[in-house]
């Protein structure tokens, strides 16, 4: 059994947070805790309540319902400045009649710190952040990958517990995105202070979140390590939203052992039972990722279908083709770029995956 994490060593928890504006449910009911010094990303389409859940976790929105821990300490009703936390917004937030060197030291003055070490600590983030010299220069004139050090500057100066980021590189070119998730995973890396991202770049989550949680309409639909949630999505909805799964509706038509039997406009296919047994007859979905299928089943594999090649696209690690279904969707597989190709377009193929790589998900599919 995994060992509980113990709770004063959390840098955040969430218990049951709630938040409605008028009868719209923004936030419902979301649960979370996070170790000390992670990287997590909330990740989900949009209005499905992540950014309401960040400022929750600020103290910009008060919950209907709900506790809030940061550093095991109960701050659900505190004001911003006194939980230990520091933002960062998608267009950073600057004060534009404000020098850099005034804005990055705005945090400690706010706090009330002597004037001396005010300036020794400016400098010295000035330095690490290779802003010193734009110290005498107002934000207009600086390019987004500068605004974006002289915000972070500004964040970090205070040595916060928590670092809260809404979209942060949104605002920012594709060709600095990048070198900018490098950099951000490695500041976050160098200091141990946990980092909450909200985005809906689902690359951008995987890529940096140690955790990653999968919001849809205001609740929590699955949370885990970036393998957990791409290997094995545990609903309809994450199967859907992530990249490279094809996913199969159908019903209930056997249980043998370990196994569903699983009816769709495809054909009968074997599922591994991983939690609850479901009930014969109910509706049900499961997926099979696409770099799972293969093009020549051995003989020993139940779970097989004949389909055409209509498309390939190929993206230099992977080349990836697009086989039409006879319902009128449509089924991925992935092959490794560098291999000779499987299929042409137009070709008909025999896919077929091992009975283990299907994931059952739990509930109804929509
Ligand atoms: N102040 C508000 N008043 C009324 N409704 C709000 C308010 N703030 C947010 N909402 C609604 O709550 C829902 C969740 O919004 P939220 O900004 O948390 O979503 P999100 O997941 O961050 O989306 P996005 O990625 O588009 O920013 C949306 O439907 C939004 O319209």
């Amino acid at each position: 059994m995994p060992e509980a994490p113990v709770l004063a060593q959390l840098d955040l928890e969430l218990r049951n947070l709630r938040k409605r504006f008028g009868s719209f449910v923004a936030v419902d009911g979301v649960s979370l805790q996070i170790a000390k010094g992670q990287f997590v990303c909330l990740l989900g389409p949009s209005g499905c309540g992540k950014t309401t859940t960040l400022r929750c976790i600020a103290g910009l929105e008060e919950p209907d319902d709900g506790d809030i821990l940061i550093g095991g300490r109960e701050v659900t009703r505190d004001a911003p400045w006194q939980r230990d936390i520091a933002m960062m917004f998608q267009d950073f937030a600057l004060f534009p009649h404000m020098s850099v060197a005034k804005q990055v030291g705005f945090g400690l003055e706010m706090l009330k710190r002597p004037k001396a070490e005010v300036a020794r600590r400016v400098a010295e983030v000035l330095k690490a952040f290779e802003i010193t010299p734009f110290a005498d220069r107002k934000p207009a004139s600086l390019s987004g990958g500068q605004k974006q050090r002289v915000a972070l500057a500004r964040a970090m100066i205070t040595e916060p517990r928590l670092l809260l980021l809404d979209e942060p590189i949104g605002a920012l070119d594709y060709s600095l995105r990048e070198t900018v998730m490098i950099e951000l995973k490695a500041l976050q890396r160098r200091t141990g202070i946990s980092f909450i991202w909200v985005t809906h770049d689902q690359n951008e989550a995987f890529s940096l979140g140690d955790h990653v949680v999968v919001m849809n309409h205001a609740k929590i639909e699955q949370q885990g390590s970036p393998e957990d949630i791409l290997q094995r999505p545990r609903t309809p909805f994450v199967a859907g939203f992530v990249q490279g799964n094809n996913v199969f509706r159908g019903t209930i038509a056997g249980m043998v052992r370990d196994q569903a039997l699983v009816r769709t406009a495809l054909g009968e296919f074997e599922v591994p039972l991983l939690g609850a047994v479901p009930t014969l007859g109910s509706a049900a979905s499961f997926s099979v990722r696409a770099e799972r299928l293969r093009p020549t089943p051995e003989a020993a594999w139940h779970n097989r279908m004949t389909l055409t090649c209509q498309t390939v696209e190929y993206f230099g690690s992977v080349r990836r083709y697009i086989l039409a279904r006879p319902d009128g969707e449509v089924i991925k597989l992935d092959q490794f770029g560098a291999e000779p190709a499987y299929l042409r377009v137009g070709e008909e193929a025999v896919l077929g995956w091992r009975t283990e790589d299907g994931m059952l998900h739990e509930g109804a599919p929509a």
